[in-house]
C-alpha cells in the first residue's frame, strides 16, 4: 500500500461518466484527503481531461497513473477489467455494482487474499441500519409475510436491486422467506419498503434516497479508509467511523 495518513488517497473512478460516476467525480474533488487521478468509462468522453483529470477507454485501462484504491460504479461486465487491474497494481478495490454473477462474487473472495475488497450494494448509511431493523424484525414476528418491494429509475438494468437482496438475506437470517417486487418509473433514486404483514396488522420499514450524493460520500469515505488497511473482504459497517 502506497498511502498513508499524511499524503491524499490516489483514487481511480470506474464508471466515471455515469450518474454515479458523476457524483463521486465531484465529490471526490472537494475531499481534502483524496485526489482523483483517473477517471474510466467504457467508452471515451468528449474530452481526454476533465477538470485536470485524465479520462481512460476501459480498453486502455492499463495505461492508467499509478493509483492507491478504485472505486467502481459500472456495470457487471466492467467489473472483471478494474479488479484484474487492482490485482496487479496492488490496489485496494471498493464496488458498487449490482447484478454481479455468482462467479465474479468469487473473484471478489478470491481478490480479497491479495488486496483489501469491500462490494456493498448500498453505501448508504440508512441502509446499513435498515438491515439490522429487518432482521430483528423478522425474527420476532414469524409466520408473518416479508415483502421487498424496490423502485428505481427507468434506466435502471438489473432487478431486484443489490439493496432489496441484501435486506431479504438479513430478513432470512431473521427466519422470513421474502418475496420481491420491482418497479421501474421516472427519476426515482433508489427506494425500498420492507413490509411485515399478518391477519389485521402490517408494519412498514422504508428508506429512501433522494440523491446519489448519500451513496456517493459514503463509498468515498469508504475507499480512503480501505486504501490503507491489509487484504480482505470488508463490510461498510468495518469502515464506518
Ligand atoms: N452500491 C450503491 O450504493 C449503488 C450502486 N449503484 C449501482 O452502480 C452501478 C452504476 O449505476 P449508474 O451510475 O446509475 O449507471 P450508469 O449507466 O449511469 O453508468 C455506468 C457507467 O459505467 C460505465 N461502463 C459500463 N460498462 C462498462 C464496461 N464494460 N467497462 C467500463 N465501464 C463501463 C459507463 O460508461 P459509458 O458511459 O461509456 O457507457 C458509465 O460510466 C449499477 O450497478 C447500480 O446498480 C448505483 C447507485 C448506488
Ligand atoms: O441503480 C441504482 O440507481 C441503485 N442501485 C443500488 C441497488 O441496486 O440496490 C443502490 C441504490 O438503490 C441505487
Amino acid at each position: 500500500m502506497t498511502s498513508n495518513s499524511s499524503t491524499r488517497v490516489r483514487i481511480l473512478v470506474h464508471g466515471a461518466t455515469g450518474r454515479m460516476g458523476q457524483a463521486l467525480m465531484r465529490l471526490g474533488a472537494q475531499r481534502p484527503d483524496a485526489t482523483i487521478v483517473a477517471a474510466v468509462s467504457r467508452g471515451m468522453p468528449a474530452q481526454r481531461v476533465v477538470d485536470g483529470v485524465p479520462h481512460f477507454a476501459a480498453s486502455e485501462l492499463h495505461g492508467a497513473p499509478a493509483f492507491d484504491v478504485a472505486i467502481d460504479f459500472s456495470l457487471p461486465q466492467g467489473v472483471d477489467g478494474v479488479l484484474a487491474l487492482c490485482l496487479e497494481r496492488g490496489a485496494a478495490f471498493v464496488s458498487g455494482t449490482t447484478g454481479l454473477e455468482d462467479g465474479q462474487r468469487g473473484s471478489l473472495q478470491a481478490a480479497s487474499e491479495r488486496i483489501p475488497v469491500l462490494w456493498a450494494s448500498n453505501f448508504s448509511l440508512g441502509v446499513a441500519v435498515l438491515g439490522e431493523l429487518v432482521e430483528r424484525a423478522a425474527a420476532v414476528l414469524p409466520g408473518w409475510d416479508c415483502d421487498i418491494v424496490e423502485a428505481h429509475h427507468v434506466h435502471k438494468q438489473d432487478a431486484p436491486s443489490g439493496t432489496a437482496l441484501t435486506l431479504g438475506g438479513f430478513a432470512e437470517l431473521g427466519g422470513a422467506q421474502p418475496r420481491y417486487a420491482s418497479l421501474r418509473a421516472g427519476d426515482i433514486v433508489g427506494e425500498h419498503t420492507v413490509q411485515f404483514a399478518t391477519a389485521g396488522e402490517r408494519i412498514e420499514l422504508i428508506h429512501r434516497a433522494t440523491n446519489r450524493e448519500v451513496f456517493a460520500h459514503g463509498a468515498l469515505h469508504a475507499a480512503v479508509r480501505l486504501a490503507s488497511r491489509r487484504p480482505g473482504l470488508y463490510r461498510v459497517r468495518d469502515v464506518i467511523s
